[in-house]
């Protein structure tokens, strides 16, 4: 039985959290294949082999879209079909040639699509994303909030720096004002890929709930960026039977499944520009009118929107309404680069260490002196995800949890200091010459000061400006903090 969490990646799903999916294969290396193509479009997943294994894991795994074989060591795979279209799971089939029959009974059965093998990897994706979308679609409310309700269960935005900890009082600020409003304002969160914003809005999301009371206030969150365009409008503002074609059903919008709780824009520079209109008037106005309805209903959720672009460069260039940017923009969060935030760096590379070494049950983890250098002379342009990332792959693949440098798969242009430092090690042991020596020790100095010009100085015991005048000399341009 094979469990691979992904932990980073851009999803590709309507909603932007992710969906878990269950292979049920027994060609191991076909199945393999199928799971690097899904995890890298953002989906979790898990393999097993057989009827057996997939029950059992089933429980602990609990997917979203289980891929099923149709003939396994242990059965056929629609002994298992029944099971999980009960239990709300979109299943869909893949079947050998010939096996045509089998394909038939299973859609009969209540599989939502089924693949010929040879599978095409791409067209199986797309056969996911719809059976994704259609999930959302049949089921809407309650899907929104079963996943978030699931999602919010380990918010945790960690971080002892300054600038984390800004966020977190803003954040509770916030909060109070909200319990202290009729119409909640809206929230702007910006800030770089993998900063967090995600999880910033989850927790403004809980922080808001009132205690004592029932918290399970739906959070929905729509990712503007992945929404494909001809369904977004729907999407958003649900639209009634027969509205266009394809309508079969009414169905409300994700604006209403929101309820009071919290709708959650998700890459909001990437919302159409008519789109950006037609959101603005519910704002403004607190009412929302599915596609081809007369009525108008209440909207009291709370909007929250994020962004890792310039909405404020946007508007002037008009890419983006000024009246809607001013509109969201009425409370802003700025998510710091996790670069900016070197106090963090160290204490959330242990942090996701451990909770991956408890998830595969491995040795507690322990970072060698080289592997923290590395980590903190990183400058980490996907920010937290990507050492989310970085660290978990280190931590599976060292010995017995000790993780060393060769854990990491860090690209070598960014991690110049790193090298150089390699370099002072090997210089301050050998013969070099008094620059050299110079130069090495600056680098060294720096990087266990985290950059800051004014640390490293007084490690040294020189004034601040004859450090900068060092460094230039020795043409070290570092970024640095004063
Ligand atoms: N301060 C933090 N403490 C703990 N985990 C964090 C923190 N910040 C981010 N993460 C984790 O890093 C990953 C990326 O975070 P998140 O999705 O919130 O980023 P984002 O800014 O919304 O990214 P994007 O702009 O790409 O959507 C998630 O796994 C999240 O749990």
């Amino acid at each position: 039985m094979q469990l691979a969490h992904h932990i980073s990646g851009q999803p590709s799903a309507m909603l932007k959290q992710q969906s878990k999916l269950l292979i049920v294969e027994d060609e191991v290396l076909f199945a393999r294949a199928v799971m690097r193509r899904l995890q890298k479009a953002g989906y979790e997943c898990a393999h097993v082999e057989s009827l057996q294994d997939a029950r059992t894991i089933f429980k602990q795994f609990s997917p979203d879209i289980v891929l099923l074989d149709m003939r396994l060591p242990d059965g056929n795979g629609l002994d298992l079909l029944a099971d999980l279209v009960v239990k709300n799971v979109a299943v869909i089939v893949m079947t050998a040639h010939g096996e045509i029959s089998d394909a038939v009974n299973a859609i009969k059965q209540g599989a939502i699509d089924y693949l010929k093998k040879p599978i095409d990897l791409e067209e199986l994706l797309l056969s996911v994303q719809k059976a994704e979308a259609s999930a959302i679609q049949s089921n809407s409310l309650d899907y929104s909030r079963q996943r978030n309700a699931h999602a919010i269960d380990g918010v945790e935005l960690l971080g002892d720096s300054p600038a984390m900890q800004s966020v977190i009082m803003q954040i509770q600020r916030i909060a109070q004002l909200v319990a202290a409003d009729t119409v909640p304002p809206t929230v702007l969160i910006s800030g770089e890929t993998g900063t967090g914003k995600d999880v910033a809005a989850r927790l403004l999301h809980l922080s808001c709930q009132v205690k004592g009371q029932n918290n399970d206030k739906p959070f929905v969150h729509i990712d503007c960026a992945s929404l494909p365009p001809d369904l977004m409008e729907s999407e958003l503002f649900g639209h009634e039977k027969g509205a266009f074609t394809g309508a079969s059903a009414t169905r409300p919008g994700l604006i209403e499944a929101a309820e009071d709780g919290t709708l959650f824009l998700d890459e909001i520079g990437e919302l159409p520009l008519a789109l950006q209109a037609k959101l603005l008037n519910v704002l403004e106005r607190r009412m929302v009118r599915r596609i081809g309805s007369t009525k108008e209903r209440p909207v009291p959720a709370r909007f929250i929107a994020a962004t890792n672009r310039d909405l404020h460069e946007m508007s002037l260039t008009g890419s983006f309404r000024q009246d809607l940017y001013y509109r969201l923009n009425v409370m802003s969060i700025g998510m710091p680069p996790l670069r900016e935030r070197a106090a963090d760096i160290l204490m959330l590379a242990k942090h996701f260490a451990i909770q991956t070494s408890r998830r595969y049950g491995l040795a507690t983890p322990v970072f060698s002196t080289d592997a923290i250098t590395m980590i903190k002379s990183y400058d980490w342009p996907g920010n937290v995800r990507e050492l989310r990332h970085q660290v978990s792959r280190a931590m599976l693949l060292s010995q017995q949890g000790n993780i060393t440098e060769l854990d990491f798969a860090l690209p070598m242009n960014r991690l110049l200091l790193d090298a150089n430092q390699h370099a002072a090690n090997t210089m301050l042991n050998s013969q070099a010459t008094l620059d050299e020596v110079e130069r090495a020790v600056l680098l060294k100095v720096m990087a266990e000061s985290d950059n800051n010009v004014s640390r490293a100085a007084r490690k040294l015991g020189i004034t601040r400006m004859t450090m900068r005048y060092r460094l230039e000399k020795h043409q070290l341009n570092i970024k640095t903090e004063e």
